[in-house]
């Protein structure tokens, strides 16, 4: 059912430092900061031979990764995304399995305008998984 890795994500406290990073120090191609008001997120992408880097900043004060950023003031890993050719399917088969899905449990529109779904991360070795449909 999962196929490619789409991307990993970095909650980072300061996106254009870490974007900056990424451009001048690792020498990578990145992008310019993406506003997604649905997700409460700002999003620097950075593409990589095989996969990539998606940098996240909170956006608004509900943004779902304040409290993560609380926990982990310096930023973290925050979530893998795996891709899928049918989100319904892979969900209704993740909820038959006992998985929590995320949210009110539809796919929203991602970064990439594709429907992505998250999983709990304590449902999966404690890593928060984002499905993408492509
Ligand atoms: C533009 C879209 C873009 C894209 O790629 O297309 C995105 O990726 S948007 C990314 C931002 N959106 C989301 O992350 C949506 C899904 N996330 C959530 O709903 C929350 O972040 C949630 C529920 C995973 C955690 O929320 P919160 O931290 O406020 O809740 P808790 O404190 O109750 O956390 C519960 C428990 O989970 C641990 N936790 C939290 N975040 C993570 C994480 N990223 N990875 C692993 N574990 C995580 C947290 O520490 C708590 O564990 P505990 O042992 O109880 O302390
Ligand atoms: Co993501």
């Amino acid at each position: 059912m999962i196929g490619r890795l789409n991307h990993v994500a970095i909650a980072v406290p300061d996106l254009d430092a870490a974007a900056a990073q990424y451009r001048d120090t690792l020498g990578a191609t990145v992008g310019a900061p993406q506003d997604e008001p649905d997700h409460g997120v700002t999003v620097v992408f950075i593409e990589l031979p095989n996969t990539k880097i998606e940098l996240l900043h909170p956006l608004g004060d509900a943004s779902p990764i304040h409290g993560f950023l609380e926990k982990n003031p310096a930023g973290g890993i925050h979530h893998m995304c795996y891709e899928v050719a049918d989100i319904l399917a892979a969900r209704d088969r993740l909820t038959s399995a006992g998985a929590r899905v995320l949210g009110d449990g539809e796919p929203k529109i991602g970064a990439h305008g594709k429907p992505v779904l998250f999983l709990h991360p304590k449902d999966f070795n404690g890593a928060l998984i984002e499905l993408e449909q492509v």
